[in-house]
């Protein structure tokens, strides 16, 4: 499959300190990801994020990861970061998605994890309530994550399937397979966590570039 003729967006997710923040806004991330969620190497506190976001503000767009968040959680995740878009990587239903949206008047991004084709059943509902969907590799029964593994999933199985504009792609994506990725599923949009770290939870500026411009067609 082609990929599009616009450039791709790309997100850095699981930022968490000021420099790998700076290495992605100068390596020209279009989003950046703040982790609130305490198993997460990456997690950050909401002082941590607000502190993080606020130096991106109009620079990247600011994207909270939360998972399966209650609404104490989101007022206070919306409060602290002034995010631009909500990412929900839990097993939050359609329903409480749409809710989460208008609850919080934010954008929401919903991650659906891909082991086999069957999983894509899933989507429909979720392109219904949320403004992004994000196809991320599904993370086995006793992960302690439900995402950030460095995982990939086969990604023959997105061949031919209808997916919303603005779906992003994640999942164990690296600078040496991006452009691999994009090409076989078309997609405009892509995440990564682990594939810009050297340990988890630790993310090396030099990846985080060679990602964002490997993502854009560089070599
Ligand atoms: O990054 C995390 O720690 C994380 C924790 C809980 C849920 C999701 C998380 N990250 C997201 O997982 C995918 C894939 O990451 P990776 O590149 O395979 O490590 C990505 O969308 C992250 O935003």
């Amino acid at each position: 499959m082609a990929s599009s003729a616009s450039p791709t967006r790309v997100k850095i997710c699981g930022l968490s300190t000021e420099a790998t923040l700076t290495a992605a806004l100068e390596a020209g991330a279009d989003w950046i990801g703040l982790v609130h969620f305490p198993r997460s190497p990456r997690h950050v506190s909401l002082a941590q994020a607000a502190a993080l976001a606020a130096r991106a503000r109009g620079r990247a767009e600011r994207v909270v990861l939360l998972v399966d968040p209650d609404d104490a959680l989101l007022a206070a995740a919306v409060e602290a970061a002034d995010p631009d878009l909500i990412q929900l990587h839990g097993s939050e239903s359609p329903e409480r998605v749409a809710a989460i949206r208008a609850r919080t008047g934010r954008p929401v991004m919903k991650a659906i994890g891909v082991a086999t084709s069957t999983d894509l059943a899933a989507m429909p509902a979720y392109v219904a309530v949320a403004d992004r969907i994000l196809l991320d590799a599904k993370a086995p029964p006793d992960a302690a994550l439900p995402g950030g593994n460095g995982r990939r999933f086969d990604w023959e199985i997105l061949r031919g399937a209808a997916l919303p504009a603005g779906t992003m792609l994640s999942g164990g994506l690296d600078a040496g397979n991006v452009a691999d990725a994009l090409a076989r599923t078309g997609i405009g949009a892509v995440d990564v966590s682990s594939g810009v770290e050297t340990a988890p939870g630790v993310k090396d500026p030099a990846r985080i570039a060679a990602f964002v411009a490997a993502a854009r067609g560089g070599r």
